[in-house]
């Protein structure tokens, strides 16, 4: 079955404070997105990948992705991004030319420490699931509860608790009909596709991630995700 890279690349980055969204800023020497697309387009197991950009970018049009990238066969861009992450990937899921069945890794532009390596794993170990899985990290840390005024509240236990990260890999009809079943009463509440597929009793498998597949989220994400893009992973 055919397994596709979906690419939600429409947000603004508004958390990253700059006027460039963030999946163009420079890292090392190079737009963001160009390391995510490289990691997914060098999966062994990877037939396409599509990214869904707004409908009003000005910025993907300006690069040379032939040189960033070289052959460009199995890249598509759609330009049906919507006012959130769920509506982004939900637009793409309908505007992709695949048949119900195939497999869509949905991966955020904005994680560019993605390996190849990663992604082919996690193909080989749900292929033949019959919901499909997400890339996460068991959380590391103590947890505190917090209370008014920045105190703490509490200490709650981490037992069973993990970060979702992405690829999320599901059916392409299944995913569609989650995500428009949700939206978009429920938006707040589908922060990744897994949360769709939960809220109709479905169980994702947790595959274990690595927590150097960061999202950039703030100014100083940009930096250690350029740390760690340069160390042999
Ligand atoms: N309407 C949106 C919002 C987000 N995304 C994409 O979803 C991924 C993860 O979202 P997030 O980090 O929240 O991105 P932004 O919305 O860009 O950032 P912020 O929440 O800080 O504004 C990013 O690759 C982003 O481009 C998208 O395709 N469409
Ligand atoms: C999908 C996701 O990357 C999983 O961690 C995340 O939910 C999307 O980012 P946001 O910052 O929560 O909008």
């Amino acid at each position: 079955m055919k397994k596709i890279a979906l690419v939600p690349a429409a947000g603004s980055g508004s958390r990253m404070a700059s006027a460039t969204p963030k999946q163009y800023l420079d890292l090392l020497g190079q737009p963001l997105i160009a390391h995510t697309l490289r990691a997914l387009l060098g999966a062994a197991q990877i037939d396409q990948v599509v990214v869904v950009v707004s409908p009003e970018d000005e910025w993907w049009g300006s690069y040379d992705w032939a040189a960033l990238l070289g052959s460009l066969e199995r890249l598509q861009v759609l330009c049906v991004g919507g006012a959130s992450r769920a509506e982004s990937v939900m637009n793409g899921l309908a505007a992709i030319d695949a048949a119900d069945e195939s497999w869509v890794l949905v991966h955020d532009a904005a994680r560019p420490c993605l390996t190849s390596a990663q992604v082919d794993g996690m193909i080989t170990e749900l292929e033949y699931d019959a919901v499909g899985g997400i890339l996460a990290v068991p959380v590391a840390d103590t947890l505190k509860v917090a209370a008014p005024e920045q105190r703490i509240a509490r200490t709650t236990p981490r037992d069973g608790l993990w970060q979702a990260q992405t690829p999320q890999m599901f059916r392409r009809g299944e995913l569609l009909a989650a995500l428009q079943d949700a939206l978009p009463e429920h938006v707040a509440d589908i922060t990744d596709e897994a949360s769709a597929l939960e809220r109709l009793g479905k169980s994702p498998k947790l595959i274990m991630g690595s927590p150097w597949n960061l999202k950039v989220t703030y100014p100083q994400d940009l930096t250690l995700a350029g740390l760690l893009l340069r160390v042999e992973r």
